[in-house]
This record gives structure tokens, C-alpha cells and sequence, in this order.
């Protein structure tokens, strides 16, 4: 029989519950005991909702509390001595690779491991972070073994899921100061994980699922010849060991089929047969005379239901060469990236409702595929009936098609994509308006979202307070944070986004084509979770959206404020698009309501605008190639579009949360903004050599400081880092800031880390003027 499998489950809770148990236990106001109770309450609910689904085959391990590979890093005991000389529990030791740690009374103050994006989704994973002589050493009472027995004991037989040893070391990096090439240790990390098996096997698992989505990748020699080595060596264990499923995901995995090839002690292959759905035939035609194809075919990465009628034709095709035993019915990837239910969503247009299935959802569609293919059409006709009309209102609705979109696309020109000037003309202009000194100050843009800010939002949302009360609110929060900003001396301000929900969500609800959920939360990295808003139709901007902030803002200080949008890319990425038309086009859609935004912003008298694109990396096909090439033409475009509507004297910043622009520098040159801020405070200021090898001339900040943790970093560390950044970087070309965004984090270490950060870049800009 077709077997039906979830790749792992959302770990948060229907109503977000994880993210307020670790919070709250960060606070100090709940126990480590009732966190841990809250996750065991978590995770058996989780399994409960996938069995009753009628899922076959259900994941365990892939709950976290923080993130899955920070599970595996502690796990292996690939912890840097930093965080064990403390003697820390293990869970606080967990979180303080997770999020820094900083007890002044108990002396401990460590910052967090660098934390980057999950391939190309909104996920972010913790890097491992190896030593030159690393020495790997298995939990006592390693967790993916409790999380089986905890399931076990409630009755519920699931397949572990472990991130597989290529995987975990190609993803990971040698620590500051190190030269290790991770995928080196991998013979010393083997038997690790053949210990580890022998104890799920003996724990009674049968299967176990290891993630390898690497795979995906174009791969290092290094890293692809390491594969088939591993796995005849894990696979050699036979009957000690559970069976092997190993799973990839987010993309083909034909350019690397030879690896998996005459492995036949792997059990499964596990491949997301919803972004690739042509490498069945190659990867059926790989497999040995027993092997099993994991057919994922419900998407795990969006919102959208799953057309039955396509998915049920993908798996038969796989019946008939393979038989119903070998074929698996599976999510493409873990349904992590989706909300948890449709169920809380009680506003939703009814039409529009209809077209949703968030992960709840999708795990029924699961077991519906199976069972058809099982039991044949008739066994599940009303669903496959119902499902079958859904796609077809769909296609033919009105919400989705607006004809004057259309007309202004058609009429787009190339000019529209160019500044008026050059980037020298346009600094000399800028310099007139601006006057700023040099080593300018700044920060990305959010201030704290404090308790206050949410309960008002609130309150405002429920419409338990009117709209000028809650304008007058925002207008007081804007006073502040520009007195603070002055208070700290910074250079350029900003107005704090104090208005704003989310960076992505604040525009959508302004933008017509949008849809929004109350509840469908995706965890983005630890605690952190977003509500991505639906793209269900063309895009239109019916009013500006962020002038009566900013204007404000600009009007109460003399400094310059710079106004804040969010990009084209970051705006479609950051939602979930719409999988019935291309997305360059809604990129552009996007890129003209910014555009016209931008404008209105300029007249309004706001000279700096910043337009950030921390998504645009992430949208970057995983492989080199021709699509990679497509997008960056489109990507680059569109944000050009949205922002060569202005006067030279207008500077046009735009940001990036990630220091990896190795083979992606062209494209970031290619937005010609006058002024980038990008992430850089943990990683190695050897990065910004390619800024230098390329003598790209205009400005930079990269950041100074980490704003994911609570640490204050002292004037001293944040004069290294500017005093490295100058070694890449001309004094005339540099900003200071931070990271990214303060609205995470507290008030208290916002002024202390700013109060250090302008005395820094004080201090360069008297030795250099
Ligand atoms: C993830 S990038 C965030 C940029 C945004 N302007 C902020 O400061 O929060
Ligand atoms: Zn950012």
C-alpha cells in the first residue's frame, strides 16, 4: 500500500503557544520545568492532529525550541567553549547559542552563533560553528531518542527526523579565527551518528528520516564525493539501525543522482516533486530494485490547496513503475513554512477561504492523495469533487484578474528604471541637501515595539480605541523615539515604524490584491514568528501608505529623516504568492505602488528613503544557471523601478541582513542605490573585500553591532569592527549602524548599544577629519 508522511510538523501551537512559553521563560516568569511541559503538550498535540489526519508515517524531532540544527549543534556537542565554561543547564546553554546571553551578576556574556537563512526560505537556521580540532561527542539521552519515546509512550509510532551529516557540517563554518573546512570532520561525526541510530533502533524505530537538502545544491567535489562514503557506512549497520528515508527538498536532485546511486542500503529518497516535478522519472529511474521513492507533492512551502487531480496523476506515475509499496505519499518538505490551521480563520472572504490549506489541512490532503491511490477515485469522490471545483473558482474569479494593473504594466519602459544621474552627480547633490559629517550614524529603521505599541495597535484593531486616538498615540511614539534619536546624536533619523505590525504585513494590508490571515503564522527564526499575507490577485496601490508617518517625523527635527518601504522582492517573498502567475510579474505590480510610493514620499519632503530588500538574496534560485540569472534581471528591475522616480538630491538607501554577496555582488551593485546597510557584525569583515576588489563607489554601513540578542556591545568592540571595516572600506564611503532593525529588542540596551556605536564613530570621525 501507498504509505502517507509528513517531512515535520509547525512547532509553534495553534495560537503560538511555544513562542510564549520560551519567552516568558527568557523573562523569568515561567520555570524551565513549565517550558518543557509546554513543548512535551506541544509535541503530542502535534502528533495527535497528524494521526488523526490519517498520516501513516509521522515525523518526531522535528520540534525545537529554538531551531532544529541548534538541536543537532548541541546534540553532536559541536559547542564552542564560550558557551560551556559557565556551566549552564543544557536548555540555557541552548538558547545562548541561540540568542546570546548576558548575565553581568553571574558573569556570563557571550553573543549568539551567526544565524542565516534555511536555503531559500524565511527560516533561519543557527550555523554550526566548528573548532580546527573539533571534538564531537554525543548527548547522553539524546533528544531525537526521548522525542521517539515520548511519542511511543502515547501510543504513536513516528519516524525520527535527523539532519544528516553532510548536511549539518556543508551547512555549518569554522568559528572566528578557524580555518576548518567542515565537511573534513565528517568521519569523526560517522560514528556519532551511527550510535545515535543503534539507539533509535533500539528504542524501536523503524525508520528514521535524514535530511540531506544539500543535495539540492550545486555541490562542492569536497562535499559530493563525502556523500556516498557516509552512506554506505550508515547504511552498512542493517538490522541495528533503522531503515534509511533520506530526504531532499526545495529543488532537483538530478545533477547530483550519481551520489545516491547503488546505495542500497538507503531504504527511501524523499524528493519535493512540487518544485520539480520532471525529476521523477530520473530519480525513479535511480533507484535499486527495492527502493523506495517519498513522493512530496503536497506543497510545504505555501498556502495554497493542492490540486488532487495533478498530485494524484504525479504519485500513480510513480505506482506504476514502482508498485504501492514503494511509493510514499509525503509534503514536499516539512510543513514548517506553513501556518498551523485554517481553522482560527474566521474572517477570511469566504471565496478566498476556499483556496487555502495551511498545514492542518494539508496533512488531511495527504492521506486523501494516499487513500486515492489506494482505493481508487470512489473512495474519497466528495473531496476529490469539491477540490476540483476550488480549483476551478479559482481560475475564474474576479479577485484575481484587475484589468488597469494590467494596462499600466503594458506601458512600463526602460527608462523608468534609471536614475536621472549618475551616482557622483547624484552624491554631490545629496551632499547639498544632507550635509552630513563623515562616518554618518543610523539605524535600519524600527525602534522597540514595546508593549505599549502592541496593546494599542490592539485596541485599535478591535476598535476599542478610535482612529485619531490612535494616530495621536503613534504621533507621541514618534516624538520620542526622534528626541531619542537627537538625545543620542544620531545623523540620520528615522521614525521607528512604531505603526507598523510587520515590514511586510504593513503593506500588504495597504495594497489592494492582498489577503490576510488572523492567525497564520509562520516561525521565522527562535521565537520569532511572521504572518506572511496572501498575494490572491493583481496588485495596486489605492493610497500612499507610509507619507503621513514620515511627513511627521520630518517635520519635528532638523536632522534628516529618512522614510522607510519595504522592496518589491521583500514584499513578495515575505508573502506567499500566488502560484498562477509568474512571479516576476508580481514583482513588478509591487514595484510601480512602491514607486509611486517613493514619489509621494519626495514631495512630502522626505530626502532619504530607504527601500529594503533583505529578501532578495533568499529569492535567489539555488542553482546557478539560467534561472538564477532570469531572476537577479527581474529582481534588480524591480527594485530599480520602484525607486528611479526621484531628484538626484533624494538618497535612495536600500538594506540587506546578510553578508554573503559573494555570488551575488553584480546584483546588489546593479541596484545603483546610493547607500546599502547590510549585516556584517558576525561575520568576518573579510567579506566586504569584494566591495573594494570591485572599486564599487558608492556608500556602505555595515553593521556594527548583532541586534538579534540583548548584548550590549561595549565602544571598544564596535571600534575593532569599524577599524576592520576600514581595512575594505574608504572612510568617505562608510556608514555606522547596526544589523538590522532594533523592534525586538528592549529600550534599555537599544540607548546603551546606540549611546556606543555614535561615540565610535565619533571617535573615527575626529582621527579622520
Ligand atoms: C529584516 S530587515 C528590517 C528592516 C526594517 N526597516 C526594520 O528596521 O525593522
Ligand atoms: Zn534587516
Amino acid at each position: 500500500m501507498v504509505q502517507s508522511s509528513v517531512l515535520g510538523f509547525p512547532r509553534m501551537g495553534a495560537n503560538r503557544e511555544l513562542k510564549k512559553a520560551t519567552e516568558a521563560y527568557w523573562a523569568d516568569k515561567i520555570s524551565q520545568e513549565d517550558l518543557l511541559k509546554e513543548g512535551k503538550r506541544l509535541r503530542l498535540e502535534h502528533w495527535n492532529i497528524q494521526k488523526d489526519a490519517g498520516i501513516d508515517i509521522i515525523p518526531s524531532n522535528d520540534f525545537a525550541y529554538y531551531d532544529h540544527v541548534l538541536d543537532h549543534i548541541q546534540l553532536f556537542g559541536v559547542v564552542p567553549e564560550r558557551y560551556t565554561k559557565n556551566n549552564l543547564s543544557p536548555i540555557d546553554q541552548y538558547f545562548a547559542m541561540g540568542r546570546g546571553l548576558q548575565k553581568p551578576e553571574q558573569g556570563v556574556d557571550v553573543p549568539s552563533l551567526e544565524m542565516v537563512k534555511w536555503f531559500d526560505s524565511n527560516y533561519h537556521y543557527v550555523k554550526p560553528t566548528l573548532q580546527d580540532n573539533q571534538v564531537f561527542k554525543l548527548a547522553e539521552n539524546p533528544k531525537p531518542v526521548q522525542d521517539f519515546k515520548e511519542a511511543k509512550e502515547a501510543g504513536i509510532t513516528t519516524r525520527p527526523v535527523l539532519l544528516g551529516p553532510v548536511s549539518f557540517l556543508a551547512l555549518g563554518k569554522a568559528d572566528r579565527g578557524q580555518t576548518i573546512e567542515p565537511i573534513s570532520a565528517l568521519e569523526k561525526l560517522l560514528p556519532l551518528y551511527e550510535d545515535l541510530l543503534k539507539q533509535l533502533k533500539a528504542a524501536g524505530a523503524e525508520t528514521v528520516q535524514i535530511d540531506e537538502p544539500v543535495l539540492v545544491f550545486d555541490l562542492q567535489d569536497k562535499v559530493k564525493n563525502a556523500f556516498k562514503p557516509a552512506y554506505e557506512k550508515l547504511g552498512s549497520l542493517g538490522d541495528a539501525a533503522p531503515k534509511l528515508v533520506v530526504a531532499t527538498y526545495f529543488g532537483d536532485i538530478v545533477h547530483n543522482i550519481d551520489v545516491l546511486k547503488n546505495l542500497e542500503n538507503l531504504y527511501a529518497i524523499h524528493v519535493d516533486l512540487v518544485r520539480n516535478p520532471e525529476q521523477i522519472s530520473e530519480v525513479i529511474g535511480a533507484l535499486g530494485p527495492q527502493q523506495v521513492l517519498s513522493a512530496g507533492v503536497v506543497d510545504g512551502r505555501n498556502i495554497w490547496k493542492t490540486n488532487f487531480k495533478k498530485a494524484i496523476e504525479l504519485v500513480e506515475t510513480a505506482v506504476q513503475k514502482l508498485g504501492k509499496d514503494r511509493v510514499i505519499v509525503s509534503s514536499s518538505s516539512s510543513l514548517l513554512h506553513t501556518p498551523h490551521s485554517l481553522d482560527s480563520e474566521k474572517k477570511l472572504d469566504a471565496e478566498v477561504v476556499n483556496w487555502f490549506s495551511f498545514a492542518v489541512q494539508k496533512a488531511t490532503e495527504i492521506a486523501i492523495i494516499a487513500k486515492a491511490v489506494n482505493e481508487g477515485p470512489a473512495a474519497v469522490r466528495e473531496q476529490l469533487e469539491a477540490n476540483a471545483q476550488s480549483m476551478q473558482a479559482r481560475a475564474s474569479s474576479k479577485q484575481t484578474n484587475d484589468q488597469a494593473v494590467k494596462e499600466r504594466q503594458q506601458q512600463v519602459t526602460s527608462e523608468m528604471h534609471n536614475r536621472k544621474s549618475p551616482f557622483p552627480t547624484r552624491l554631490a547633490e545629496q551632499g547639498k541637501t544632507l550635509k552630513l559629517p563623515l562616518f554618518p550614524t543610523t539605524t535600519i529603521g524600527s525602534f522597540p515595539q514595546t508593549k505599549d505599541i502592541r496593546i494599542q495597535r490592539n485596541k485599535f484593531t478591535k476598535g476599542e480605541i478610535t482612529a485619531e486616538e490612535y494616530e495621536k498615540f503613534i504621533e507621541k511614539e514618534i516624538q520620542d523615539v526622534v528626541k531619542i534619536q537627537e538625545e543620542l546624536d544620531l545623523d540620520v533619523l528615522v521614525h521607528g515604524e512604531p505603526e507598523r505590525n510587520d515590514m511586510v504585513q504593513y503593506f500588504g494590508e495597504r495594497l489592494k490584491g492582498y489577503s490576510f490571515t488572523q492567525n497564520g503564522w509562520v516561525q521565522s527564526y527562535g521565537s520569532r514568528c511572521v504572518r506572511p499575507p496572501i498575494v490572491v490577485g493583481d496588485i495596486s496601490r489605492p493610497a500612499a501608505m507610509t507619507v503621513k508617518e514620515s511627513k511627521y517625523a520630518a517635520s519635528i527635527t532638523k536632522k534628516p529623516m529618512k522614510g522607510m518601504l519595504t522592496g518589491p522582492i521583500t514584499c513578495l517573498r515575505w508573502s506567499f504568492p500566488r502560484d498562477d502567475v509568474h512571479q516576476s510579474v508580481q514583482a513588478q505590480q509591487l514595484a510601480l505602488a512602491l514607486r509611486d510610493e517613493v514619489v509621494d514620499l519626495e514631495s512630502a519632503g522626505v530626502y532619504v528613503i530607504q527601500v529594503d530588500e533583505p529578501a532578495l538574496r533568499e529569492g535567489l534560485p539555488l542553482r546557478s544557471g539560467k534561472e538564477r540569472t532570469d531572476y537577479l534581471k527581474w529582481a534588480v528591475d524591480s527594485f530599480r523601478l520602484a525607486t528611479s522616480g526621484v531628484q538626484d538630491g533624494t538618497q535612495i538607501h536600500s538594506h540587506f541582513c546578510y553578508s554573503e554577496f559573494q555570488d551575488f555582488f553584480y546584483a546588489i551593485a546593479a541596484l545603483d542605490a546610493d547607500v546599502l546597510s547590510i549585516e556584517n557584525s558576525k561575520s568576518d569583515a573579510k567579506l566586504l573585500k569584494v566591495f573594494e576588489d570591485e572599486a564599487y563607489p558608492r556608500h556602505i554601513g555595515p553593521g556594527v553591532y548583532d541586534i538579534h540578542s540583548p548584548r550590549v556591545p561595549s565602544e571598544q568592540e564596535i571600534k575593532d569592527r569599524i577599524k576592520e571595516m576600514l581595512q575594505y572600506l574608504k572612510p568617505e564611503q562608510l556608514w555606522i549602524d547596526p544589523d538590522c532593525g532594533l523592534k525586538t529588542r528592549q529600550w534599555k540596551e537599544t540607548k546603551a548599544a546606540l549611546t556606543n556605536m555614535v561615540n565610535a564613530a565619533k571617535f573615527y570621525r575626529s582621527q579622520y577629519s
